[in-house]
């Protein structure tokens, strides 16, 4: 028998009007694994994420969660299955009127009602363990770096221990040493929750990096995915183009020439 995937999309197709953007998109993320998608600009990445989140419903197809089809849930039952959910958001997307602990501990004051200062210990926790110290939990997300805003948005992301957590481009806007930083934290946190990770990215050397399986997504598709030691024998010019970043192969832009 094999294990149950941690999250499944089956033929999911989501247009908005008569734009197609997820065209019949299957995915299975392993229990315990880290799978990125990667691909190119508003090639249907973030919908992808919204749809298993349920920001955005499919008009075609299935999204499991532990074999549950979260499409069929009722409120309460798919707000349960939320909560197994971590997400750092591209930009880290703090709230600018909230301390750093604040930020780190508002799901589990808000969704989780913990007191306070149960709350704080916990945020002041998972700070250490993305490398910052109490005291910069007493800032205000203005006054910290990109980089730094990125670690609050890790440990915010982990603050409730959840099983599942997705990284929407993680790296994206960091030098490239501050960026294996992350890596580095995001594989560790996943480690030690013994989480089932499922990123976003263009960024090739942290998707090489963070992946124990790489999928990528073209055109609302998923065109190739297998483990990351086979990225670079893929056999398909779509990936091979977008690794090496090359401008030109099979993938078009849309760039209108001068
Ligand atoms: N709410 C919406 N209404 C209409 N179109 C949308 C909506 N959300 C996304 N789209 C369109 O869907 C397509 C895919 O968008 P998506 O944000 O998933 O791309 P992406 O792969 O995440 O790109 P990027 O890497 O640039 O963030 C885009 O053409 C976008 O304009």
């Amino acid at each position: 028998m094999t294990d149950t995937p941690k999250i499944e999309l089956r033929n999911v197709t989501k247009r908005f009007g008569s734009k197609v953007v997820l065209d019949n998109l299957s995915l299975v993320v392993p229990k315990g694994k880290s799978l990125v998608v990667i691909g190119g600009s508003g090639t249907g990445k973030s919908v992808m994420l919204k749809c298993v989140l349920g920001i955005l419903r499919p008009e075609k197809g299935e999204i499991f969660v532990d074999g549950e089809n979260v499409l069929k849930m009722s409120t309460s039952e798919r707000e349960q299955t939320l909560r197994k959910f971590g997400m750092l958001f591209q930009g880290a997307a703090l709230f600018d009127s909230l301390p750093v602990w604040q930020n780190v501990a508002f799901g589990l004051i808000q969704g989780r009602k913990m007191k306070r200062k149960e709350a704080k210990d916990v945020a002041i926790a998972k700070l250490a363990k993305v490398g910052l110290g109490p005291e910069v939990g007493e800032l205000y997300p203005a006054e910290l770096s990109g980089g730094m805003q990125k670690r609050v948005g890790l440990a915010r992301a982990i603050a409730a221990d959840p099983e599942i957590i997705f990284f929407d481009e993680p790296t994206t806007g960091l030098d490239p040493i501050m960026a294996d930083v992350i890596n580095d934290l995001i594989i560790d946190s996943v480690k030690d929750l013994g989480a089932t990770a499922l990123s976003i990215t263009h960024d090739m050397a942290s998707a090489r990096k963070i992946a124990d399986e790489i999928a990528m997504i073209y055109k609302g598709r998923i065109i190739w995915a297998g483990p990351r030691s086979e990225i670079d024998s893929s056999g398909n010019d779509y990936v091979d183009q977008f690794i090496h970043g090359r401008a030109t192969g099979p993938i078009k832009m849309d760039v209108l020439k001068p």
